[in-house]
């Protein structure tokens, strides 16, 4: 489906954002030595502000949002800044880190079967982190979840309060767990692949659900998809994430229209169209992963335009025209990927100037 529509454009910069990382690198241990996730990710989310990061599986992605929660595995080592509200997440106490978990940011997660406890109501899992972290009183408490039950298109909270998470569908369960994100009236929301597991009239519903709590509340949110077209349609600007680096910031309609980078237009390319018989286009190659990629650009191995520079060189992410792209050659390629984007991706690419290594 075609139907990117983004609704606002870039936020006033002047503004201090809810969350701002800057060069974030992570490393975890596998087999005993550290091994890099996150090569560079800069990325600010403003204040009542929606942010899509998307990108193929294994891009760091997830792995973003657990830095940000401070949630990364044992022995992550990390670098760069993470900032809430311009306050160092790294440097938080451990009481200061729970009241941060408790109340200033919450995730969504794709299965949400797999973060409730099954054999507890959904009574229970709303209304005893209330009373239990925020100290709500009991009936005031289940007052508060059924409105906000209603308030994610639950009419019938009260009685669902009493029912086992088995007893609901995956949509409906996925709306208590948005309910249970916004109990403890957050300011950024983190959804880490919300509605992949749902079917897509239950999809946009779920989006439709976090965009107007978005804008009622004054929210952040950090949607985590592989899905440009749902990501264009429910945020303010994008972030396409490449092999640990994020390698452009636009807003959507920035982003189909001008793509600045050689991946973008090629996850561009790579969405299919509906009643259009062809056959599928992906971006060449195999997507890598942070550990994988050498010290040039991410994604030089996959693409049309490398040149040596690209191959010896990280491309950092830079300002240009209104955005940001991490690429040598954006200047050059401006204009041209969007051919690139509308039709074939790969080595008949114009412009290329190289074989890609
Ligand atoms: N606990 C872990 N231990 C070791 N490596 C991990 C762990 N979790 C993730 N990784 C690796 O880190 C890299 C980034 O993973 P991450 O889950 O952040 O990617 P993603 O972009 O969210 O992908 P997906 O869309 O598939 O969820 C991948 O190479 C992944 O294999």
């Amino acid at each position: 489906m075609n139907t990117l529509e983004p609704t606002t454009t870039l936020p006033d910069t002047a503004v201090e954002p809810a969350v701002a990382i800057e060069h974030l690198q992570v490393r975890i241990p596998v087999d005993g030595s550290p091994a890099p996730v996150i090569h560079d990710v800069t990325l600010t989310i403003g204040r009542g502000e929606a942010v899509g990061l998307v990108g193929e599986s294994g891009s760091g992605k997830s792995m973003t949002a657990r830095a940000l929660m401070r949630m990364l595995p044992d022995g992550a080592e990390v670098h760069g800044a993470i900032r809430f509200e311009g306050e160092d997440v790294q440097e938080m106490s451990p009481r200061r880190l729970r009241a941060y978990r408790a109340s200033s940011i919450a995730m969504i997660y794709q299965n949400p079967h797999a973060h409730i406890n099954p054999l507890r109501t959904v009574g229970d899992f709303l209304v005893e982190g209330l009373c239990q972290v925020q100290k709500v009183p009991r009936r005031e408490a289940e007052q508060k979840v059924v409105a906000l039950l209603v308030a994610v298109g639950i009419a019938d909270g009260a009685r669902r309060l009493s029912q086992y998470p088995h007893e609901l569908s995956g949509g409906l369960l996925q709306r208590v767990m948005i309910a249970a994100a916004l109990a403890t009236e957050p300011d950024v929301i983190l959804a880490d692949e919300p509605t992949t597991a749902l079917d897509v009239t239950t999809q946009e519903e779920v989006i439709a659900i976090l965009r107007e709590a978005q804008v009622q509340r004054g929210l952040s949110i950090l949607l985590i998809t592989h899905d440009l077209d749902l990501a264009g349609a429910a945020c303010d600007r994008l972030a396409v994430m490449y092999a640990g680096q994020v390698v452009e910031v636009a807003d959507g309609a920035g982003l189909v229209e001008r793509p600045l980078h050689p991946y973008s237009a090629g996850l561009l390319a790579a969405r299919p169209e509906i009643g259009v018989r062809a056959r599928l286009r992906t971006v060449p190659g195999r997507p890598a992963s942070g550990f994988e990629v050498g010290d040039g650009c991410v994604f030089a191995e996959r693409c049309a335009f490398v040149t040596e520079q690209c191959v010896s060189e990280r491309p950092q992410l830079r300002s240009l025209e209104g955005r940001q792209v991490a690429c040598h050659r954006a200047e050059e390629l401006d204009g041209v990927l969007l051919p690139l984007a509308d039709g074939p991706v790969g080595a008949d690419a114009p412009g290329q100037d190289k074989e890609p290594s």
